[in-house]
């Protein structure tokens, strides 16, 4: 299976250099793309009665005209309804010329129970807000509540950004082509897709890596090989040591939420650097997590050169004050050399947007590999401009943020987009709601440390947690609180490593 995610431009260049190379061209592809449409509408509801064709003036109309054509021929019941004719001599002209439904006009679409709609009225090219007699279409097909099949995107959604500026259909299935794009998984549009269904098309995997394609869904089967197992002759501080920083006497639970996590992902030891004046509290705690005690930047040196931990995770638990973002960077300077990676989260970040300038201009310089796991409010707080800027996707956003701050970013959310400085990015599809619990995000930044503790580099790192993280909420099930992760991780990682 093949992962990238194709950008609807990245889509047309595939097109392009597909018809390019023939000998199929571009009637030939919307024929062959009409045919999938065809046939998962006959292999699913053979029993919908009529179905509607709705057709746009585009080449997704034209998959339509193709679609209404062979369930036809194939003795099915068959209206089609359009918006305007094709463009004269462009492939979908010619996919209408073929089709032997009688065209009528959108405004006269009224869907009865029993009958199907086949959404092909605005794939790629959406270029604007739904309105008029395709709004009045979703409403009407809403209200009948009978099932949609769309071609390519449900009308409506961005295949860029999942946006959707006005109305949308919502479908039970959508049939895309070759590639799924970034609308298929980034909200509100994945709402909109159901079930998706990628449909080759003959369009190669040379034509789709000459597009420069950087971003795939995330899938264990493209970084599965880098997920670390300990060595033979490992020892508990060789299988990579992580340290996290814990909070003050009312705030210790998130450091050792990342902490257990980090121990479950694999890191041989794990300490907590607690202030003074939450050890007590850390101590009852804890019982293989090692305890520390660190009231400043001199006892973090001290512990950095005494026990060359590979990682620090700092955030979990701290507070939005700016000596808590001072410390880090004082950390990320000073430090520098003394440790491999940071992951910076929760209040790390908050707190770090109060000197955000310091912060851009240390990261241009060197220092320790970087990653930052905000959710969109930490996101907004350290990257206003970026998040001020609505033309961007999500993936886009991400994707801006690790070249500002030469990091790895974990965008967390139902839609997480993991984004390297590099220009690769990822997008997670095995996400649930059931991760919407509090502390889930501190349990996160334990296993992007622990994997990179093991070698793991930090964008490969950052993908597997954030997928580890939900397969292990999705095998644990309902009733599920981030104390539960940890140890639901156990069988997640027994199945990468086998
Ligand atoms: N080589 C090809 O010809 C292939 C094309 N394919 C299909 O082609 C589609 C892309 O075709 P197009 O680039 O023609 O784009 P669309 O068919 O998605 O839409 C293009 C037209 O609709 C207008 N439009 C967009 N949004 C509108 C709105 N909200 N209200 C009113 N008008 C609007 C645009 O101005 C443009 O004229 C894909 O989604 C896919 O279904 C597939 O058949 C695969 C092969
Ligand atoms: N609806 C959802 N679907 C999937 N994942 C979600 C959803 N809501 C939250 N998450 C995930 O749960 C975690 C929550 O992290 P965060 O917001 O930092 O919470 P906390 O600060 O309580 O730990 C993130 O990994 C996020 O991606
Ligand atoms: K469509």
């Amino acid at each position: 299976m093949a992962f990238e995610l194709l950008t609807p431009d990245e889509m047309a260049e595939a097109d392009r250099l597909t018809i390019g190379a023939g000998p199929v061209d571009g009637v030939g592809l919307m024929r062959r793309a009409g045919g999938a449409i065809a046939d998962v509408v006959l292999s699913r509801f053979p029993s919908a009665h009529p179905v509607h064709v709705l057709c746009g003036p585009g080449n997704n109309g034209g998959d339509g005209y193709v679609v209404a054509r062979l369930l036809r021929e194939s003795g099915g019941a068959v209206r089609l309804f359009a918006t305007s004719a094709p463009r004269a001599g462009s492939d979908a002209a010619l996919a209408a010329a073929e089709c032997p439904v009688a065209v009528e006009p959108l405004s006269a679409f009224a869907p009865e129970t029993g009958s199907l709609v086949v959404d092909a009225l605005y794939g790629a090219g959406l270029s604007k807000p739904l309105a008029g007699d395709v709004l009045a279409a979703v409403a009407r097909t809403a209200e009948a509540g009978v099932p949609v099949v769309a071609v390519d995107l449900p009308s409506g959604v961005s295949g860029r950004s999942g946006e959707v500026p006005g109305g949308a259909f919502k479908a039970v299935i959508t049939v895309t082509f070759a590639r799924k794009k970034p609308g298929h998984l980034l909200f509100p549009g994945r709402a909109h897709c159901g079930e998706i269904i990628v449909a080759d098309i003959g369009i190669s995997d040379a034509a789709v890596a000459a597009t420069g394609a950087r971003c795939r869904e995330n899938d264990p089967a493209w970084w599965r090989a880098l997920f670390p197992s300990p060595a033979k002759d490992a020892h508990k501080y060789s299988r990579g040591h992580v340290g996290v920083f814990s909070g003050g006497i009312a705030a210790t639970g998130a450091a050792r939420l990342s902490a257990m996590a980090a121990a479950r992902a694999g890191a041989g030891a794990v300490t907590v650097l607690s202030p003074g004046a939450a050890l007590a509290a850390n101590a009852a705690h804890l019982t293989s997590i090692i305890l520390r005690r660190c009231d400043g930047l001199e006892d973090a040196i001290a512990f950095l050169d005494e026990r060359k931990p590979a990682v620090l995770v700092h955030g979990p638990g701290l507070s939005p004050e700016p000596e808590v973002g001072r410390f880090a960077l004082e950390l990320m300077g000073h430090a520098s050399g003394r440790f491999g990676a940071l992951v910076l989260d929760a209040d790390g970040i908050t707190s770090m947007a109060r000197q955000r300038a310091a912060f851009f201009e240390a990261r241009r310089r060197s220092g320790p590999a970087l990653v930052l796991t905000p959710h969109h409010g930490e996101f907004g707080r350290l990257f206003s401009d970026i998040a001020a800027d609505t033309s961007l996707s999500k993936l886009e956003r991400a994707l801006a943020a690790a070249a500002k701050a030469n990091a790895v970013i974990v965008y967390k959310g139902p839609d997480t987009v993991i984004a390297a400085p590099d220009g690769r990015a990822a997008i997670n599809s095995n996400g649930t709601p059931l991760l919407a619990t509090a502390g889930s995000g501190d349990v996160l930044s334990g296993i992007v440390a622990a994997l990179m503790a093991q070698s793991m580099p930090p964008f490969e790192a950052a993908c597997a947690a954030v997928w580890m993280h939900a397969e292990a909420a999705r095998r644990f099930g309902p009733g599920l609180i981030a104390e539960d992760l940890p140890l639901a991780l156990r069988e997640v990682v027994a199945g990468l490593s086998g």
